[in-house]
């Protein structure tokens, strides 16, 4: 430490009490006297993240000397959380905070409603991405993720009757303590403009950029929990260069023209794209991934070329992680560098690129997957189009040598798309340009095997992985269900299991034990009043994840009407009061989705309205569901509503946390519901529904949604009164789209449904059952823990091993 300028952070209350002060005085230049909420959030931030930034220095000295393979985690989207909580669990201060801001007259509850939340993501794809950098630290894995930091997160959204309205979400509004702004490795990136052929040379071009955008970096510590490795994401913003800004239109008077060029470059990454399902192929959308790209391969190779190491050494000391298409261009950009400004020959140059990538695919929605124009790709980025082309026309003449005359194939499999207006296909270029393609569950793994690319897998069976998605026990289990979290730890006799989360297991000795059972009942109940949007003895029913179609949250609508129409029939009835909570997103553009948000909103205004249901049913929709919302709901919730079409989630990863926090699932075959159910037994789970190849046939031999109609009387009751008019013309759309395509067979697996929740409504009407049901759930979800989807990856694709880092002496 002599001679480090790392300071020794005291580790007693006094210590850390001198600390927030110094930094009050001098960082904040601020006094206790007059410290507002914001100058002790802002304070205790910096003195948590000095302890955290002191143990980053000692990992970065252990990676340097270990000269270790790296993991880069690409990623367009990352739903970070709040910080503060888990910055202070991570570096073990909370105690002493708690007592260092009481003496600046302040709760850290106070300063916890002040943590910002970067929004910086869509949904399971973002959150995931956080949940893996996490457990990579966990696991002492050195690694970066790279991404963008958008000034504008994903959008506030506010619920009416009206439906969704949507706020621009301008995240670090306050400043964010979090962040290390880095303009010294600023990166330079070019678009647009011509390319240029290089005499004597048939692959090496020059690309003379129309437009050159400067890339700054700024990170955020990850610490891993329970070790002192501490990893980093790096998160690119767009800068203009300093020429752009016009003194002469300016002298001139035109203002806005004179800045013109500079907002142009601020605005690629100025906001999210709030879709996640539908690509709108925007250009600034594709100028975005590429500002991504160029800016992380630059920096990747200039911490290689750091170690003055040859060429031939870059794929063993890399393996760069493309979280979906998102990242693809990453492929051409990377042989760009190599064979345009290294000068490698082609062939050295893919041998190369192939094995540094692999990449993960989230969805199996045909129309979420990215293809780019072609006139697009000419226009911003020529040069990559020429190197896709080159890539391509190689990649078929394999194809051709191994499935001689098969044209039919070569069309298929080609990464340009030839129907109607040419396109670039991104998923095709990420498996051509990649070592490993893995899904998310192994149900979409192997519908990716047999539908989506399986000409691909059947050229390169060894190339198809499975790593079944995971989340993180500390945020989704010790942060956001401190309680349960202590019956745990008592239970199984210390923390250890938040680092090896298969030890749950241990529990199912206690799902008999009366006292644990009464104690684990008593939690969900403490839970829910924490949460108080409901009666908290009803049964806590939870739809919370992004609105789409092929999640059918149409279909727990239908479930709501029913239970309307059963109450009001029989008010007397001895019904079980259930709060049916909704919560989530619809991408601005997707109207279909704003139209079943808005008609859950005016159902449950009606039911609320209704003295002889709402006494048994309520329906809640508390607004802007993010990470945040997602930690105070889950641990409150009893039964999770996993209940989309089989064979179109990918994975899901709310059903995970759902289960981990005692929570039984309703649900169809379909992502990773399948491996839940697996693990916690089948009578542990609510299942209902048509499995993927039954869906998929159900489609081939014709669907007619009104079959269902005429045959099911509560069904038709449950649309005739949607379509009455008493919800609106909005109920009128809904019902109308459900009795015309009904894309995800939603009136098919209706009935299903609703007798499933026959059963859950038998189960709940055994309390000792049900938590029997509910500590299982838990008990044998350990296996859906980030650290083992970390481990997997590390064994199976990225081929890493962990690098320890010292304790402090
Ligand atoms: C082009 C627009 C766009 C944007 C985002 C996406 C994401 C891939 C959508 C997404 O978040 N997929 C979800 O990924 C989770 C993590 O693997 C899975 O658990 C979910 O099942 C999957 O829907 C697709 C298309």
């Amino acid at each position: 430490r002599q001679g480090t300028g790392l300071r020794k952070l005291g580790k007693t209350a006094d210590e850390f009490q001198q600390d927030l002060l110094s930094n009050l005085f001098y960082r904040r230049g601020t006094t206790v006297e007059s410290a507002s909420a914001r100058d002790a959030y802002e304070t205790l931030s910096l003195t948590v993240r000095d302890r955290l930034a002191e143990r980053r220095a000692r990992t970065a000295a252990a990676h340097y000397a270990s000269n270790p393979r790296w993991v880069y985690y690409l990623s367009a989207e990352y739903l970070l959380g709040a910080q503060l909580e888990q910055n202070l669990l991570y570096s073990g201060t909370g105690d002493l905070a708690a007592e260092a801001v009481k003496a600046l007259g302040f709760s850290l509850e106070d300063l916890e409603d002040l943590d910002v939340e970067p929004g910086l993501g869509n949904g399971g794809l973002g959150r995931l991405a956080a949940c893996l950098v996490d457990s990579l630290a966990t696991r002492d894995i050195p690694a970066v993720g790279y991404g963008i930091r958008y000034d504008l997160g994903i959008f506030r959204q506010i619920i009416t009757e009206n439906g969704q309205t949507e706020l621009p979400d301008d995240w670090a509004f306050h400043g964010n303590p979090w962040e290390f702004p880095a303009p010294d490795d600023r990166q330079a990136v070019g678009f647009y403009g011509h390319t240029e052929p290089i005499p004597g040379s048939e692959t090496r071009k020059i690309w003379v950029p129309g437009e050159i955008v400067l890339g700054e970096p700024s990170h955020m510590l990850v610490p891993g929990y329970g070790t002192e490795t501490v990893n980093i994401v790096r998160l690119w913003s767009a800068k203009a260069s300093e020429a752009s800004f016009d003194l002469s239109r300016f002298s001139a008077g035109q203002y806005a023209e004179a800045v013109q060029e500079a907002v142009r470059a601020e605005n690629i990454s100025k906001v999210l794209y709030p879709d996640d399902s539908t690509e709108l192929g925007r250009e600034l959308r594709l100028k975005q991934q590429y500002f991504l790209v160029s800016c992380s391969l630059r920096d990747i190779v200039r911490r290689f070329r750091l170690r003055n190491e040859g060429w031939d050494t870059f794929a063993e000391k890399t393996v760069i992680q493309l979280n979906d298409t998102h990242p693809t261009i990453a492929i051409p950009e990377l042989m760009r560098l190599l064979v345009d400004e290294y000068e490698l020959e082609w062939d050295r140059a893919w041998e190369i690129t192939r094995k540094t990538f692999a990449y993960t695919c989230h969805t199996l929605l045909p129309e979420a997957l990215e293809t780019w124009p072609v006139r697009m790709f000419e226009k911003l980025l020529p040069r990559h189009l020429e190197i896709i082309y080159l890539i391509n026309m190689l990649f078929l003449r394999e194809v051709e040598a191994r499935f001689p005359g098969d044209h039919d194939r070569l069309r298929r499999m080609s990464i340009i798309g030839e129907e109607g207006e040419r396109r670039v296909r991104m998923a095709h270029l990420a498996v051509v340009g990649t070592e490993a393609v893995n899904g998310v569950a192994e149900l979409h793994s192997k519908l990716l095997r047999e539908t989506v690319l399986d000409d691909f897998a059947e050229l390169w069976p060894a190339k198809f992985q499975n790593v079944t998605n995971g989340v993180s026990p500390r945020r989704f289990i010790k942060i956001a269900n401190p309680r349960l979290s202590d019956l745990i730890t008592e239970g199984l006799g210390g923390e250890g299991w938040l680092r090896d989360l298969d030890r749950l297991a241990e529990l199912e000795h206690l799902a008999g034990d009366a006292s644990f059972a009464e104690r684990w009942q008593s939690i969900k109940r403490a839970n829910k009043v924490d949460l108080g949007l409901g009666d908290p003895d009803s049964l806590t029913d939870v739809m919370i994840k992004r609105f789409h179609e092929y999640k059918r949250q149409q279909l727990k609508l239908l479930h709501v009407i029913t239970l309307y129409h059963r109450i009001r029939a029989n008010p007397g009835g001895d019904w079980i009061p259930r709060t049916i909570l909704f919560a989530g997103k619809a991408a601005p553009a997707y109207h279909a989705a704003k139209d079943i948000i808005r008609l859950i909103a005016t159902v449950a205004a009606r039911i609320e309205a209704d003295p002889v249901v709402s006494p048994y049913l309520k329906v809640v929709f508390p607004s802007n569901y993010n990470v945040t919302l997602a930690e105070r709901i889950i641990p409150a919730a009893d039964l999770s509503e996993q209940i989309s079409l089989a064979g179109k989630e990918a994975s899901g990863t709310g059903n995970m946390k759902l289960a981990l926090n005692g929570a039984i699932t309703i649900g169809t075959l379909d992502g990773a519901n399948i491996e839940i159910r697996a693990r916690v037994g089948a009578e542990n789970f609510f299942l209902f529904g048509m499995d993927a190849y039954q869906a998929a046939q159900t489609r081939i031999n014709g669907y007619d949604p009104r079959h269902f109609y005429e045959h099911d009387a509560e069904l038709r009751a449950a649309l005739d009164t949607l379509a009455s008019g008493i919800f609106g013309d909005v109920g009128h759309r809904v019902a109308g789209s459900l009795l015309g395509w009904d894309e995800y067979l939603t009136l098919a697996d209706y009935r299903g449904y609703i007798e499933a929740q026959e059963e859950v409504e038998r189960a709940w009407r055994e309390p000792a059952r049900w938590t029997r049901m509910s500590i299982l759930n838990t008990a044998h979800s350990g296996f859906f823990s980030a650290d083992r989807t970390v481990a997997d990856y590390a064994a199976r694709i990225w081929r890493v091993a962990p690098v320890p880092v010292q304790h402090e002496d």
